[in-house]
Order: structure tokens, then C-alpha cells, then sequence
């Protein structure tokens, strides 16, 4: 989908599109709706990273919250999104000996204790040995050290802001972020053309 055609979305379609490009916070979307036209690809990934950083610590540590936990009940429970789901799996973190998940669900209730926010990673590009390794080293973190790190991670990937929009032949993809990465266009766009002329 080009610049153009997600200008031009009505906000419903807009927010129904990109809403969960920063997982469950649909109001990042919502906001940014009101500074279309975007320029390109960078003004729309630009105009979220600013909203997030704009926010107080108190509202980028409720960004943080709205992520499930790797491994999680939602995961074993079947009611992460769609894209949380492919993530998670992708990084193996449906298939876990008994000890590995054990390990996972202290640890990350160790770290939830310690930040008041999950222990957050890019899935995609990871594996269950990094996961483990990460989220044992990380929760020693100091806490603005830890939060810090957390927003920069790269995206906790749902729909990825690059999957769904189009860069511009000279645009670089997009900074990894709590937004989803870039993905490759084509993968989706036939289905997303569908979908918003469906
Ligand atoms: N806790 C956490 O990192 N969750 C997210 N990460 C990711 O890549 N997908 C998720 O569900």
C-alpha cells in the first residue's frame, strides 16, 4: 500500500489497518491520524516514534504493559493477537521443555516484579536460547536503564508498519522500535488490497 492510498484512509480504516502496530495501543494510531498527509514512509514511522517519546514515563511504561508475556498464559492460552502469535512461535517459544518454560514464567514474573512492566524483546529476531539469555541477564537492569531499553527494542512485531506501507524506492526500512519492523510488502499487499476493497 502506497503513501497516497493510507492518506487518503478514512480514520476507522486507518486505525482498523496500522491499530496494533504498537501491540494493543490502538491510541498511538489514532493520534497520529491527524497529521496526514505523511510526506512518506519515515514522516509515519517518525510521527509514532515521536508520540511514544513524547510520552511521560509513566505512559511509555503503560506501552510496555500492553505487551503479553513471551510464553505467557495469552500464548498458552490462544488469545495472543494474530501477530503476537507468529512472533512467539517464531522464536520458539511454543515449543519449550517443561524446565525452559519453568525457567521462562520466574523469570519473567522475577522481572515484572523488579520494572512493573514485562520483559520485552523483538521475537523475531530471536531464538529461545536468546530469549533465556536475555531475559536473564536484562533483569538487573537498573530500572530507567532497563525501561529505556525496552522502548528501543526492536519491535515487538505485529503487523509491521514496513509490511504494511510501502517505502519509497530511496526510503530506507524503517528503525526497529516498539512498532513492528519492516517485512516484506508483497507478502501481505495482494490480501490487504483485498481487504480495503473487499
Ligand atoms: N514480551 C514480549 O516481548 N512480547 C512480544 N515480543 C514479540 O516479538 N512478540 C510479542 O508478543
Amino acid at each position: 500500500m502506497d503513501m497516497a492510498t493510507v492518506n487518503a484512509l478514512p480514520y476507522e480504516d486507518f486505525v482498523n489497518l496500522l491499530g496494533n502496530v504498537v501491540e494493543k495501543c490502538p491510541i498511538i494510531t489514532a493520534a497520529v491520524w491527524s497529521g496526514r498527509p505523511f510526506l512518506n514512509f519515515a514522516a509515519l514511522e517518525a510521527a509514532i516514534s515521536e508520540f511514544i517519546d513524547a510520552l511521560p514515563e509513566s505512559g511509555k511504561e503503560g506501552v510496555l504493559r500492553c505487551h503479553p508475556d513471551l510464553a505467557g498464559r495469552d500464548l498458552r492460552g490462544g488469545t495472543l493477537t494474530r501477530e503476537s502469535r507468529e512472533e512467539q512461535t517464531g522464536a520458539g517459544m511454543d515449543a519449550l521443555t517443561s524446565a525452559e518454560a519453568s525457567r521462562v514464567t520466574r523469570l519473567n514474573e522475577e522481572y515484572k516484579e523488579r520494572f512493573g512492566f514485562p520483559f520485552i524483546i523483538c521475537a523475531r529476531l530471536s531464538d529461545k536460547a536468546t530469549v533465556l539469555r536475555q531475559l536473564s541477564e536484562r533483569r538487573r537492569n537498573e530500572r530507567a536503564v532497563e525501561r529505556a531499553r525496552a522502548v528501543e527494542e526492536p519491535g515487538a512485531q505485529n503487523y509491521s508498519l514496513g509490511r504494511l506501507v510501502r517505502c519509497g524506492p530511496q526510503e530506507r526500512p524503517p528503525k526497529c522500535g516498539l512498532y513492528r519492523e519492516r517485512q516484506s510488502v508483497k507478502s501481505v499487499f495482494p490480501s490487504l488490497n483485498r481487504s480495503l476493497h473487499s
